[in-house]
């Protein structure tokens, strides 16, 4: 069966200009090659600077490869095509303050999306946004609300509303939890799991916390200096890892097993 996600040798450079003005080439991310099934959910796991952001913003879109591709459905992923990605693909990011335009309603902020990919006339916008804001525990009265009237786990809802607006089949969430306070966060990552059972979203999510990831993820992949050490099933990678830095990663520490 074709995977609904089939990354193949992903690989990204950049280019740091040194001071003696020589070109310094990082490999942020070496290829990197995994799948992903519908519903499923991925932790990217690895220390500061191994990659995990880069490989996100390159799922997302939001970055192009040096090289390799990605499939949805076997279908290639083109480089550029925003409204193909953005309907498929969503990204969430850490900061839900600073990723929502303070200058906006959330209702303008949740319309965007259906503008450039939907032909909704604004009654049907309208009745979408009330619809989705419900959804993520929202009510339709929060769309005429600025970010800065709403508490970080709401303003968290309303980026992940915005996420699903489309009804992707994937979103990217980029340590989307870390800023949250542990029963906000609890509420997100239940928010998150209703979603995937409602709407059989896959996730991949960027996190540095191993006790959230096995909560949530059906695998894991760990990445170490831009290569990918080692993937495979939560259980796996918890109780037979193959790699001293996976062990460490994965250690979850002694109070939260209590
Ligand atoms: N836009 C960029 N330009 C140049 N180098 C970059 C850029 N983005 C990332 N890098 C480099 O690529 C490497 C991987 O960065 P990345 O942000 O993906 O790591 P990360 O694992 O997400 O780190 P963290 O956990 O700290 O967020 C780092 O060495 C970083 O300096």
């Amino acid at each position: 069966m074709t995977a609904l996600l089939d990354v193949q040798a992903l690989c990204k450079y950049y280019t740091h200009k040194s001071i003696w003005r020589r070109q310094r080439k990082v490999t942020a991310l070496a290829p990197v090659s995994f799948t992903l099934e519908r519903g499923e959910t991925l932790a990217i796991m690895g220390e500061t600077s191994s990659g995990k952001s880069t490989l996100a913003k390159l799922i997302a879109g939001a970055e192009n490869p040096s090289s390799g591709q990605l499939f949805l459905n076997g279908q290639p992923l083109q480089r550029g095509n925003f409204r193909q990605r953005c309907q498929h693909i969503r990204m969430v990011f850490q900061d839900s303050d600073a990723s929502l335009n303070p200058q906006l309603t959330i209702g303008q902020q949740l319309a965007e999306p259906l503008l450039f990919n939907t032909d909704m006339n604004t009654e049907q916008r309208r009745e979408a946004i009330a619809q989705v804001l419900k959804k993520v525990g929202l009510l339709p009265e929060h769309a005429s609300f600025y970010p800065h009237m709403l508490a970080t786990g709401q303003q968290q809802r309303v980026s992940i509303a915005r996420a699903v607006m489309l009804d992707p089949q994937i979103i990217v969430a980029d340590e989307a939890l870390a800023a949250l306070d542990p029963s906000v966060r609890s509420q997100i990552i239940n928010l998150l799991m209703d979603l995937q059972k409602d709407m059989g979203i896959s996730y991949i999510f960027v996190s540095h916390s191993p006790e959230i990831v096995k909560h949530v993820a059906d695998k894991i992949l760990i990445l170490h200096r831009g290569k990918m050490i080692e993937f495979g099933a939560t259980q796996t990678l918890f109780e037979q890892p193959q790699q001293q830095y996976t062990k460490l990663l994965l250690q979850v520490p002694a109070a939260a097993n209590n």
